[in-house]
Formats: structure tokens, C-alpha cells, sequence
């Protein structure tokens, strides 16, 4: 792997102290560790029909994606007062393609759990996903408050200190393209032109739209992955109770969420880092005007052509 490795372009984050090194591999760029994981997915994952993918870039919405889709999915196993998600983090109740193959492998031969999460670009995906008719479910989200997301949560993730990282750097990588699995608009991309070559296969659902209108999302979210509300079930509350569950507010303040890590041995994360503010519009506080144009003229340039909105 490491000669490998060498082959690849690399970019070195300054705010980092050397120990954030990005390579870029078909495309997008990513750090040793989920690049591994990437690669070893690509070469043996088996993709099954009834596979339902939920797929990101981070900072994107993922944590509140995967617990809406477990609240769904386990919803006549569970309720919202004894859903594993009051006890175990979203992202440890959905396996992960990049590190949790095992996982997966087990579900397909002993569960009928769907789900599967990965942060990889369309492009990037096993072949046994592309050329399958599995489900893919897309969160998207104002790229101004990814920028800032990200800002907060690598360094913290990484204990370094906040005063001693550049807003400006990491705001002048992102727009380089150079961000964990960025560029963020060739992953958007990606996905947006598959989902015009097949129609009806992958749905896209924006963080933002999600905030303002969380009731006919989660249903179009449940309808589309093969697990609809009856009306029955909309009547007794259902539908509210998992939006309840799954709100920023309810997760950030369970223990779990507040006190616990995520992949402990492997890549240790406080889960906490992962329920930073959730505000739309929080970037106001970080962008000056020049960046604020610079990101608005990046993005009309990269997304011309699509009616996706990410301003
Ligand atoms: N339940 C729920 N509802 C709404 N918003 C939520 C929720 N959980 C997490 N968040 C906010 O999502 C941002 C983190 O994005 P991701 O979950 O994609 O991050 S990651 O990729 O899993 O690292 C991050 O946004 P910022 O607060 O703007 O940094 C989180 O606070």
C-alpha cells in the first residue's frame, strides 16, 4: 500500500502539522486509512439486490440521514422508546462500506438489514453497486455550511487545536478541490449525472430542504427506499416520532452522543464532534465577502447545466 501510496497525488495540509495527508485516487481525495478501506471494497464487495445505499460526502447530513433511514427501517422492531439509536450512535447502527465489509457480508447472510452507508463517489463505487438496481440514497447540502462543518470537525476529530487552524487555509483547500472525499462538486456531480442516465435509481435529498420540510421528506425517504408509512401508522404519530428521534437536539443530547466514541480502536472520533451546531447559515460567521463570491463563482461554473442549488 505504501508504494502504492507514492504513486498517488498527495497534498499535505499546513493547519495539520504533517499529519493530515489527503492522496487523490480516480478522482477524489481521501486520507490512508478510508482509502484502504475504499480499495479493498472496490476489489471484493458484492453488492445484493435488496442493498440500499445511503451516500454522502461528509458533513453533508449523513449522521441525520442514517438515523432516519434506521428509525424506518426498524420501525416494527423498535419504537422511540426503545430504538437502539437512544443508545448507540447513528453511525454505528448503519455499517460502513469503507471499514465494516464483515459487517455487510454477515447482514446479507444472516439479516435482512438493507442498509449500508459510504461516503465514496458515484464513480468510485464497487461495480457490483453500479451495475446493480440497488437503491442509492444522496444527502447533499449547502456548500458554504460544508466548508465551515468540515472546518470545525477535522481538526477537533484530530485534536488539534482550533486556534492554530486557518479558516482561510482550509476554506482555500476546499476550493482546490482538496477535502476528505472532495472535490465536494464532482461528488454531487457524479451522482446527479447517474441519476439522469437512470432515472427513478438514486434519490436526492438536500440537508436544508430536509430542515425546513422534515415530514414530506422522511416520507419520500421512506416510500423510495421500500418502506412506506400506511396511513394507519401516519394517524398514530409514527411519521412525528421518528422525526422527533432523529432531531438534532434529541440525538446531540442523549449520553451516548455527548460522552461516547465512535470506532474506538480503530479510528477513534468523540461521538459529540459529529452534533456540532446544525444551523443553517452558520458560515455567516466565517466567510467574508470575498470568499462568499469566490464560492458563489466556483459553484455557478461547476454546477452550470444542473438545477442543483448549492449556494
Ligand atoms: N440529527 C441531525 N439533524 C440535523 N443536523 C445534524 C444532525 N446530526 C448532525 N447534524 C449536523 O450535520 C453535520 C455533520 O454532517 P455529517 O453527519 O454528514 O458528518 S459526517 O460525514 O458523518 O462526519 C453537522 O453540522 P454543523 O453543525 O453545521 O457542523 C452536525 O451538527
Amino acid at each position: 500500500m505504501e508504494d502504492f501510496l507514492k504513486t498517488l497525488p498527495q497534498h499535505t495540509c499546513s493547519w495539520s502539522k504533517g499529519t493530515v495527508t489527503f492522496y487523490k485516487y480516480q478522482g477524489f481525495w481521501n486520507i490512508q486509512d478510508f482509502l484502504e478501506g475504499e480499495i479493498i471494497a472496490q476489489q471484493s464487495f458484492k453488492a445484493q439486490p435488496n442493498d440500499i445505499f445511503l451516500c454522502s460526502c461528509p458533513k453533508t447530513g449523513t449522521t441525520w440521514l442514517k438515523a432516519l433511514a434506521f428509525a424506518i427501517v426498524t420501525r416494527e422492531k423498535f419504537n422511540e422508546s426503545t430504538s437502539p439509536l437512544l443508545t448507540t450512535m447513528p453511525h454505528e447502527c448503519i455499517p460502513f462500506l469503507e471499514k465494516d465489509l464483515k459487517q455487510i457480508e454477515d447482514n446479507h447472510k444472516n439479516s435482512s438489514f438493507p442498509l449500508v452507508a459510504t461516503h465514496l463517489s458515484y464513480t468510485s463505487l464497487p461495480e457490483s453497486v453500479i451495475s446493480s438496481d440497488c437503491k442509492i440514497v444522496y444527502i447533499y447540502r449547502n456548500i458554504k455550511d460544508v466548508i465551515n462543518s468540515n472546518h470545525h470537525f477535522i481538526p477537533a476529530a484530530l485534536n488539534i487545536p482550533m486556534e492554530d487552524v486557518s479558516f482561510k487555509e482550509t476554506f482555500d483547500e476546499f476550493c482546490q478541490g482538496i477535502s476528505w472525499y472532495g472535490p465536494y462538486w464532482d461528488h454531487i456531480l457524479g451522482y446527479w449525472k447517474a441519476s439522469q442516465e437512470r432515472p427513478g435509481r438514486i434519490l436526492f435529498l438536500k440537508y436544508e430542504d430536509m430542515k425546513k420540510d422534515p415530514k414530506s421528506n422522511v416520507k419520500k425517504l421512506a416510500e423510495f427506499i421500500g418502506y412506506p408509512f400506511s396511513v394507519e401508522e401516519e394517524n398514530a404519530g409514527v411519521v412525528d416520532n421518528i422525526i422527533k428521534l432523529c432531531s438534532f437536539d434529541k440525538l446531540r443530547n442523549l449520553e451516548v452522543n455527548k460522552t461516547g466514541m465512535h470506532r474506538p480502536e480503530d479510528f477513534p472520533i468523540e461521538n459529540r464532534l459529529y452534533f456540532r451546531k446544525a444551523e443553517d447559515g452558520d458560515w455567516e460567521n466565517y466567510f467574508t465577502d470575498e470568499m462568499k463570491r469566490n464560492i458563489d463563482n466556483l459553484v455557478d461554473q461547476k454546477l452550470s447545466g444542473t438545477d442543483l442549488v448549492l449556494k
